[in-house]
């Protein structure tokens, strides 16, 4: 057999593809943006062939850096922004719109109205999620509404929605698999979590017809093989998942209180909760962490919408710095006399808030304040807000006695300024592993191990290696300080304040 395997990371700003050896190291990547549309204030898009062009170009250029070939592959992994929603044509296989990003707020009213009748409970008892225009249910009603003939064709069987791993299967395997995986499914607001399946009486609320809706299948699991005119061999595809659940797999958080956190675009933690299906008091979201053999381990998540959005807000609106790493070096800089709070409510604020309308603010701006400021402002509201969730986290779910360590992964973890001071708020240790690309390789683990290539779970997590421990160091009334002029900020940044 080969002893390759891709994982294929379709994320919101850029596509990657890495190819692995049979001793899980990375041997080829490759990776590449595509626009980001925003229509209206509040509305974002993107165009599902660009994100298409991005993985095929990603995926041409990892297999060439590992210099191999498509049929040298033994198997594909797919992990997968989440949420976002593509509908297109089931026989001419064209997009009927372009796909609406996860982070689009334009059912915001929906989502209020339908709120207004009550139903949110319900929603929560069924899927985990609540009702916020973040998931794709409203998203997918949305464009059944305002595509001319749209619900008429869905309702003849004539449309597919998928998120984006759905949509790029169906393209990979030559329109043969209409499929998805448990933990894109448990993100759309239409999958009974409990029940896993598709929800008939939440579909009847949103009108959202079951003939368009994929079949769902575990993570590890046949998803199809890829259709050689496109792919240029006929390679498996084994393993799915939704890409802060791929991060948890590849972080190898598999004991029930284990908990990762990924900074990229925004910020996703999730605490493994095992087989119980917690029910947050904190409007914290339960969803599937992964589904194996048929069982579902279960997770809360805490997701908020900014993170290293806010540092490219200072290099590309602001334009205080020149690149991301600047932050930290000017971070350290910057005046501790100063205590200035960005609360980035750029899209609204997510978990634990749920404030659709919110918008961001600045708070204890002087005369004096510089770039240095506001480059530490940006990297602690990062730290603020996981806090926030964790300490959500703690109130729902109680570890015993033990010790909480936070494993860390994304773009942003490579700021050392940001992780420690992440250490230093929220008390804890934070583990950065020495494979930074651990959605990457959660995607490819599913794939390598359903394939035989690489081991089980257990030897999976055993190979899990820590590159840095930042250890907590801020004196405690410095923290305490710290933390309540951040709860302040965050009180006048909600409108229901
Ligand atoms: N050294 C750094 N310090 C602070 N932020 C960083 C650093 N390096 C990258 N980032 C931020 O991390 C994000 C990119 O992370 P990535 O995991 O690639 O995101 P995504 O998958 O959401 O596109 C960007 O928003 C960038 O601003
Ligand atoms: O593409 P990312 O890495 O920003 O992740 C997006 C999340 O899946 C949204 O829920």
């Amino acid at each position: 057999m080969s002893g390759f395997v891709l994982a294929i990371d379709q994320g919101t700003t850029s596509s990657r593809a890495i190819v692995f050896d049979a001793a899980m190291r990375i041997v080829g990547t490759g990776q590449k943006e595509f626009p980001q549309i925003f229509p209206q204030s509040g509305w974002v898009e993107h165009d599902p062939e660009a994100i298409w062009d991005s993985v095929m170009h990603s995926i041409h250029d990892a297999l060439a850096r590992a210099r191999i070939t498509a049929a040298d592959l033994a198997a594909i992994g797919i992990t997968n922004q989440r949420e976002t929603v593509v509908v297109w044509d089931r026989d001419t296989g064209k997009a009927i719109h372009n796909a609406i990003v996860w982070q689009d707020r334009r059912t915001s009213a929906f989502c209020e109205w339908l709120k207004r009748d009550g139903l949110e409970p319900l929603f929560t008892e069924k899927t985990g999620l609540l009702l916020d225009p973040y998931f794709s249910g409203t998203k997918l009603a949305w464009l059944l509404d305002e595509v001319e003939g749209a619900r008429a064709k869905a309702e003849a069987g004539k449309l597919c929605f998928g998120t984006v791993d759905s949509y790029l299967i169906w393209r990979l395997t030559g329109a043969k698999s209409f499929v998805t995986d448990a933990t894109n499914a448990s993100r759309t607001l239409i999958f009974n979590i409990a029940e896993h399946c598709w929800d008939g009486e939440l579909l009847s609320i949103l009108k959202i017809p079951a003939a368009m809706l994929p079949e769902v299948k575990d993570c590890a699991a046949d998803f199809g093989v890829t259709d050689q005119a496109v792919f240029g061999a006929a390679v498996p595809i084994l393993g799915v998942a939704g890409d802060q659940q791929a991060a948890t797999i590849g972080q190898a958080c598999f004991a029930p209180g284990m908990v990762k956190s990924t900074y990229g675009t925004g910020c996703f933690a999730l605490l493994n909760t095992g087989a119980d299906r917690v029910a947050s008091k904190s409007r914290l979201l339960t969803t599937i962490a992964y589904r194996m053999d048929g069982k579902t381990t279960f997770a809360l998540e805490g997701s908020i919408f900014i993170a290293g959005a806010a540092v490219q807000w200072l290099r590309d609106g602001l334009k205080v710095i020149g690149d991301a790493a600047e932050t930290g070096r000017l971070a350290a800089m910057a005046d501790p006399g100063q205590p200035v709070y960005l609360v980035p409510a750029f899209t609204g604020m997510g978990a634990p808030w749920w404030d659709p309308e919110a918008r961001g603010a600045l708070f204890g701006l002087t005369r004096n304040t510089g770039p240095a400021e506001f480059a530490r402002a940006a990297l602690e509201a990062v730290c603020y807000q996981t806090r926030d969730l964790l300490d959500a986290m703690h109130k729902d779910w109680q570890n015993g006695e033990d010790e909480m360590v936070l494993r860390v992964d994304g773009g942003m973890a490579a700021s050392d300024w940001t992780m420690q001071r992440l250490a230093d708020l929220l008390d804890a240790p934070v583990d950065r592993p020495a494979i930074i690309e651990t959605t990457a390789l959660g995607a490819a683990f599913l794939a390598a191990s359903r394939v035989g290539l690489w081991p089980g779970m257990n030897e999976f997590a055993q190979a899990w290696a820590c590159d840095h421990r930042f250890k907590p160091a801020m004196d405690a009334d410095i923290r305490a300080d710290k933390l309540k002029g951040w709860q302040d900020a965050v009180r006048r940044t909600l409108t229901s304040f």
